[in-house]
């Protein structure tokens, strides 16, 4: 199948005699029934008449259902992640191992902070005994052995432990080890800790070059008490102190900031998530999907799993890190693995939370920023706070602040940093002696409950775009699926969405002579169930916008909010107040079964607005919105019933949108596209129609669903002539061709509602008129509401054509209705008789017996002729019957009256514009009976004549400037006032 050219003539071109007879037909009908039931309207689109067979759209050869489930969402959009992550290779890569080179960073400063003159014993040795040395003030020894007391380093210690607690610990020397053990026996109260010295370095007496402690030059072990320290007391333990001193500063520093680096290496973690779900809500990916029937909990869920799969490697690698490059070496490394894995759980949360906070993606810095301050910072204060110095925390309040994740991993890494240091290490048989078993299960608390946390402010607070679920929504059966289905239109008057006449809407309060601007339109022959299948009523939408960004600069911005309020009088400026601006002042709206309303309107007008609010996508101030016969979530209510959590997947079955920008995934090809989208919508092929199985006279009956299915998504793509680049990637498409996989995305699974928003927008002559085409084609058994810039889309598409100026409909009715009501009238082209330059004197002869008989045969020229048309006798008949005709246009070969039909107040005098329009229509058959008889009479010089409407662009504008007129008269009354 294929459309040729010759099938694509415009529907208004110069309209003849014969077309006029048929406008004149239509002219004389004061109420007109709606639109035509049929199919194959095609004079309407101007695309003449196709085999219907060879033309048969996806949508007429299939019975297709919509039947979307949670489970096969969740996989296609998995899929869809994973294709995506794999094909983005190097964006990939680069959130794999960006917390991965981090850690690299942590083990070259670790590296670099020992020196090479560094020596540790690398075997841990017995701690000195279980008894418990509880007090800190009779602890007074350290016990040494293996050196002389003159040892420097001795001095160096004993001068340590003097300036840290004066007079409070002393060394003392011991014979051997097993002297030290006994004396520690004896009296374990008295007894800081015992440093075995294993021997002296090669190069004892030259100081550290690095200028490090005389510790670096020294093999040791350290001795103390297990059971001497409880958790919290590990870390300000004098045990600690000794060993930080043994050690040396470089590497006591590393140990301390092991804690923030591990968090500081998540950032990749919330970035990368934060990143995918602002890009998806600005471009309006994840709107497109949820119109498409999308429900968010599969989109969260297949987002979060890749991330966390994700996770699971970069974890993995990092642990790997944190062993090879021996900053752990002890420890379990499954134990270190775990712990990240759920902290990193909770950093995925946050990256869903900071795109809540920060919908850009220009911003998602900042939010990262913010994030990174929240986990860091409040890891730092609570560790100064609450566990630095001589601190206790309570058991209780340490769970507490473990559910801040970052505390509890900061804390966890933290204990295993200092407990390696001191050469031993976490393993599961000391694992809930310390800080790390409590950090385990909290970590796991708090993956789940900043999921929790995350899942439900993205439903509360979903941006711009998304329909806001009420704050308790979780507490409502309805969202989880249980109990009967609530329709809530039902409780609304009936006449809101099932009415017998189509609204005359109620326009903006100062418009003036307002009954006469709206069509009324006989809805009568219309069944009820197929009325107002898309119905608007009263809706409004406010926009608040500022204060302006001073107030956002921190601190000063709060002074400035208290000493100099925001006040909306200042409209611009760093100063700014919050301004209102009402974008959609009152729309009243129906579009009925087997139609397509075309929806005009200048630039801001407010088109975009009110369909996002009919999807469902922007929340309406006020007014309602009945879809399919559903009460849209957000809509005024009659009564007091709440709106069912399901509605808006009601709804979303039966509707298809292309929204204003192409929302596709660059990296899938088209083929891969419908076939998500098709996923996402639940699409079924029942089954071939009856026209479809002849038109398929190859195929049978027998092909298995899913060989239906592709024939459909196929046939789908023919439709907007996209098979032949089905699996090219979309990246590689022309902006035309990217629209019409979008408007072919609008029409997938036989919607019964579709919204397009400017779909032939970039598109060329050609293409557009095949989307006309495939738009013609599909309206049978829908209601379609298209916005347009283009006067000839409307004209050529619209069954009635809905002008919006300024947030208010100015017009609404068929194309004939604005042209006749608010167009300039009729235009009378004339062509004009000519006659050979060489035959100049016997035109003139004839001319002079009033004899305009010339021997056309033998004496025109169409090229080289001199004018015969005598203007004057022709104006004097044109006005006779039109005493307002002006000319339009005058060329060597035609000649264009124009004949106003719509006269100014003045000229009405009293009559209504609809009874004017009739009266001066009522003179056109008088005016052609003149002219007919004087061109068979040879009189005029008058080779044809054609009349035709004014355009819809005239219409346009014209309501434009007599928009504008009308504003600028009420800036003055009001200036004047
Ligand atoms: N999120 C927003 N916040 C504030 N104002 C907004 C917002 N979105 C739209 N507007 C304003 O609402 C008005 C209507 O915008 P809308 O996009 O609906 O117009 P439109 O008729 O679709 O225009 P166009 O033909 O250019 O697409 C404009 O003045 C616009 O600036």
């Amino acid at each position: 199948m294929s459309l040729s050219a010759q099938h694509l003539a415009p529907r208004l071109s110069t309209s003849s005699s014969a077309s006029e007879s048929h406008s004149l037909h239509e002219l004389h009908s004061q109420e007109r029934p709606l639109m035509s039931h049929n199919n194959n309207n095609n004079h309407k689109a101007g695309l003449g008449e196709e085999d219907p067979v060879s033309r048969l759209t996806a949508q007429a050869s299939f019975n297709v259902v919509s039947q979307p489930t949670a489970k096969q969402q969740l996989v296609a959009l998995t899929i869809k992640n994973i294709k995506i992550r794999i094909r983005d290779l190097a964006q990939t890569i680069n959130a794999v191992f960006q917390p991965v080179w981090m850690m690299l960073v942590l083990v070259f400063l670790h590296l670099s902070a020992k020196g090479p003159a560094h020596h540790m014993s690398t075997t841990a040795l017995p701690f000195l005994s279980d008894k418990t040395c509880v007090s800190t003030t009779a602890c007074t020894y350290f016990g040494y052995t293996g050196l002389p007391a003159t040892d420097p380093i001795i001095s160096e210690l004993s001068g340590f432990f003097t300036a840290s607690e004066p007079n409070q610990v002393v060394p003392k020397f011991y014979a051997n080890e097993a002297a030290m053990t006994a004396a520690y026996d004896a009296s374990p109260i008295n007894f800081v800790v015992g440093v075995v010295f294993l021997g002296p370095s090669t190069n004892l007496t030259t100081p550290s070059p690095a200028g490090g402690s005389a510790a670096e030059l020294y093999q040791y072990t350290i001795l103390a008490n297990h059971t001497s320290y409880s958790d919290h007391d590990y870390f300000k333990s004098r045990f600690a102190t000794a060993q930080d001193n043994f050690v040396g500063l470089g590497s006591s520093i590393n140990q301390g900031l092991n804690a923030y680096y591990v968090i500081f290496c998540f950032q990749a973690v919330w970035v990368g998530v934060l990143t995918v779900l602002a890009e998806e809500k600005k471009k309006k990916i994840r709107m497109a999907m949820t119109m498409m029937g999308m429900h968010r909990d599969p989109y969260l869920i297949s987002l979060w799993l890749m991330q966390n799969i994700q996770n699971l490697a970069i974890c993995a690698l990092m642990v790997m890190i944190l062993f090879v490059g021996r900053i752990f070496t002890n420890t379990n490394a499954f134990i270190v693995w775990v712990l990240l894995i759920l902290f990193s759980f909770s950093c995925t949360a946050f990256g869903t939370i900071g795109a809540v906070l920060v919908a850009d993606p220009k911003k998602s810095n900042t939010a990262s920023f913010m994030i990174l301050i929240f986990t860091v910072g409040t890891f730092g204060i609570c560790q100064a706070l609450a566990f630095g110095g001589t601190k206790q925390v309570t058991p209780t309040a340490e769970t507490l602040l473990y559910l801040l994740p970052s505390v509890a991993i900061g804390r966890a890494i933290a204990y295993i940093s200092n407990v390696e240091a001191a050469l031993g290490g976490v393993t599961f048989d000391n694992l809930m002696s310390g800080p790390c078993g409590k950090a385990l299960y909290m970590l796991a608390v708090d993956a789940v409950l900043f999921t929790f946390i995350a899942w439900y402010l993205d439903a509360v607070f979903p941006g711009e775009f998304g329909n806001a679920l009420p704050f308790d929504f979780f507490l409502r059966p309805s969202y989880w699926g249980f109990g009967e289905y609530q329709n809530a239109a039902e409780i609304l008057p009936h006449d809101l969405h099932r009415s017998t006449e189509t609204v005359t809407p109620a326009g903006a309060p100062d418009t003036k002579d307002h009954s006469d601007m709206f069509e009324k339109v006989n809805v009568s022959h219309i069944p009820v169930e197929d009325r107002s299948i898309i119905s608007a009523r009263g809706i409004r939408k406010v926009y608040t916008t500022g204060p302006g960004w001073g107030y956002s600069v921190p601190l000063a911005g709060l002074f400035a909010r208290i000493f100099y309020p925001p006040k909306s009088e200042r409209k611009t400026g760093a100063f700014s107040g919050v301004q209102r601006q009402e974008v959609v002042k009152g729309l009243d709206l129906e579009v009925h079964k087997n139609e397509i309303l075309g929806f005009l309107g200048h630039n801001g007008a407010g088109k975009t607005t009110s369909l996002s609010i009919i999807m469902g996508m922007v929340k309406s101030s006020a007014g309602s919105v009945v879809v399919n016969g559903h009460l849209m979530p957000g809509s005024d209510t009659a009564g007091s019933r709440k709106v069912d959590m399901r509605t808006l997947s009601e709804v979303q079955k039966t509707m298809g949108v292309c929204p204003q920008h192409d929302v596709l995934f660059e990296t899938l090809t088209a083929w891969e596209t419908v076939q998500l989208y098709a996923t996402i919508k639940g699409v079924k092929v029942l089954g071939r129609t009856a026209a479809g199985s002849v038109a398929s006279s190859g195929s049978n009956g027998s092909q298995s669903p899913k060989a239906l299915l592709d024939e459909y998504l196929d046939r789908l793509l023919d439709d907007v002539y996209l098979k032949e680049k089905k699996h090219e990637r979309v990246a590689t498409y022309s902006g035309g061709m990217k629209r019409k996989l979008s408007v072919a995305l609008a029409f997938l699974g036989d919607p019964k509602v579709v919204l397009l928003d400017e779909p032939t927008t970039g598109m060329d002559v050609f293409t557009r008129k095949q989307v006309w085409q495939l738009m013609q084609d599909s309206k049978a058994g829908r209601a379609i509401l298209l916005t347009t810039h283009s006067m000839e889309e409307a004209d050529a598409l619209g069954d009635r054509i809905a002008i919006l100026s300024d947030g208010h409909l100015q017009t609404m009715g068929s194309s004939l209705f604005l042209k006749n009501r608010f167009g300039l009238g009729y235009r009378l082209s004339l062509e004009k008789r000519r006659v050979m330059l060489t035959d100049q004197r016997q035109m003139q002869v004839h001319r002079n017996n009033n004899n305009l008989e010339i021997q056309a045969t033998n004496v025109l020229d169409e090229n080289y002729g001199t004018v015969l048309f005598d203007e004057q006798s022709t104006t004097a008949i044109v006005q006779q019957h039109f005493p307002d005709a002006t000319i339009d246009v005058n060329t060597a070969t035609d000649i264009t009256y124009v004949l106003p039909t719509t006269g100014t107040v003045e000229q009405r005098n009293g009559r209504s514009a609809q009874e004017y329009i009739q009266d001066k229509k009522s003179a056109l058959p008088a005016l052609f009976a003149h002219l007919d008889s004087e061109i068979a009479a040879n009189r005029l010089g008058v080779k044809s004549v054609g009349l035709s409407l004014t355009t819809l662009e005239e219409v346009f504008v014209s309501l434009q400037e007599q928009e504008q007129a009308e504003k600028i008269a009420r800036e003055e009354a009001e200036n004047n006032k």
